[in-house]
């Protein structure tokens, strides 16, 4: 039997992701020693409340409501407690301690990322994150190792469970969008307050992260465009579906050339889109996450799982912290965050993209040319155009699918459209993505 030498770990919060790492560490112990050469003492878990109950059941002596204290006993530290605060606070203690840290925090380090960065790098200590986005699924690592010497030039990904639940629901069966979240919340998958799901918030803190990786270059929450899918009504999905299209809620990470300036810049987005069902993102069903990468030389790359989940999300967490605790064994420096090319972000006029726009008109000879008139006027060029004319009704439905346009364009257009007296309404805009 060999003698390892023990690696102290301290977890913070045992909810549904805390409780099930804390299990999987206890009951797999042994086997953990060997792959890592050391053996991981789990020396105790922060809790706020000794008698919860929890997802999995925990040696009651490990159990503590000193995280201070933890904290500085602990070669590793472990975060997922969630939240800005106290979070960053004890995450910021760990580092200085002389602790490295895993995370599954996407909130903390959408927004305080640069800060804990710079202090893990000061003295030297690992911060790793691969559950912060989509939770199983490795993207964090693939990114940041596997494809370093290539150039990512665009990521695409479906990186929110609930919200892909709640479109695939409303594809699948037809359901309003109430109706799929109030089944996604029976499930589980959504929040007790499901607002930072649909409403985009999720998605941005971990395309600001993606985003932030695959250009080297710090990207803040606040700099990536959002808009969540409370808007998405069912009639759209079913127009979708007709037209051979899926509604997912995207984000959009890329790397852009403006093309009168020459100048090199980021967009990072998200946004509910219009995706080919064919598309490989099109075919990601119900919870399951997916991230689309195209580098320059790898050429397009899928990454597909579960994105949530507590045992799922587990896994994540205990890859970074075997990869920590080898580190501890063989010695030599971490990965520091990269941010060398520190490009622009370039706002959400500037990024080039497809779109289909629903009209409601008055059906009424010389309409098509007035409305066709509008897109030539600010430079958007129409690719297909469908018309609909229900029985009796002196409107028409029209559908329109552009070629690539600017959104600062599609906006003005959009603008024109509505003022136009031929047109009662503009009943929905979506952009086109994916498409193939
Ligand atoms: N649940 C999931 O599927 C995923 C979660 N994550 C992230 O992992 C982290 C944890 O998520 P969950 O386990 O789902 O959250 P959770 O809400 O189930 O668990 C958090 C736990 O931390 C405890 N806690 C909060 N403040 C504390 C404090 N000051 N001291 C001690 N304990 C404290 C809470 O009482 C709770 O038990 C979050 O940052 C989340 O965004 C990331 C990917 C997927
Ligand atoms: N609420 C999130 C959980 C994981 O990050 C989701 O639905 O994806
Ligand atoms: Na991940």
């Amino acid at each position: 039997m060999i003698e390892y030498r023990s690696i102290r770990v301290g977890l913070l919060g045992a909810g549904s992701v805390g409780s099930q790492v804390a299990r999987l560490l206890l009951e797999h112990g042994d086997e953990l020693a060997q792959r890592i050469g050391a053996r991981i003492e789990l020396v105790g878990i922060a809790v706020r409340d000794l008698d919860a109950k929890r997802d999995a059941e925990l040696p009651r002596e490990l159990l503590t409501t000193d995280a201070d204290a933890l904290i500085v006993a602990s070669d590793i530290v472990i975060e997922l407690m969630g939240g800005l605060e106290p979070a960053r606070t004890m995450v910021l203690k760990a580092i200085a301690s002389g602790a490295d840290v895993v995370t599954g925090n996407k909130a903390l380090l959408a927004t305080h990322g640069p800060e804990l960065y710079a202090a893990a790098e000061q003295v030297g200590a690992q911060l790793s994150y691969e559950a912060a986005v989509a939770g199983a699924i490795p993207i964090i690592r693939p990114l940041r190792e596997s494809l370093a010497g290539d150039r990512i030039d665009r990521i695409l990904g479906i990186v929110n469970g609930t919200t892909n639940f709640i479109l695939d629901r409303m594809d699948s069966t037809g359901a309003s969008l109430e109706d799929a979240l109030a089944t996604a919340t029976e499930l589980g998958y959504a929040e007790a307050d499901p607002t930072a799901d649909i409403g985009g918030y999720d998605a941005a803190q971990k395309a600001a992260i993606l985003a932030s990786i695959a250009f080297h270059t710090s990207v803040p929450v606040a700099a990536v465009h959002r808009e969540g899918i409370t808007s998405v009504t069912a009639q759209q999905v079913e127009s979708a579906r007709r037209a051979g299209f899926v509604v997912k809620l995207l984000a959009i990470c890329e790397r852009l050339t403006d093309p009168e300036t020459g100048e090199e810049g980021v967009s990072a987005r998200v946004y509910p889109a219009l995706v080919p069902r064919e598309h490989p993102l099109g075919a990601v069903r119900g919870a399951n996450n997916a991230v689309f990468v195209e580098a320059s030389a790898a050429g397009p790359l899928m990454f597909y799982g579960a994105g949530a989940g507590g045992v799922q999300t587990a896994s994540a967490v205990l890859g970074d912290l075997v990869a920590i605790a080898r580190r501890h064994v063989v010695g030599g420096p971490g990965t520091a965050e990269s941010t060398h090319a520190e490009l622009p972000m370039f706002e959400i006029g500037r990024i080039t993209t497809r779109y289909a726009i629903t009209l409601e008109v008055a059906d009424e000879p010389g309409v098509l040319e007035r409305i066709a008139h509008v897109f030539a006027e600010h430079g958007v060029s129409v690719e297909q155009l469908q018309q609909t004319v229900s029985g009796g009704s002196e409107r028409a439905t029209l559908v329109i699918g552009t070629h690539e346009a600017t959104e600062s364009a599609l906006a003005e257009t959009v603008a024109s459209l509505a003022e136009n007296p031929v047109v009662v309404s503009v009943a929905s805009v979506l952009r086109v993505e994916g498409a193939m």
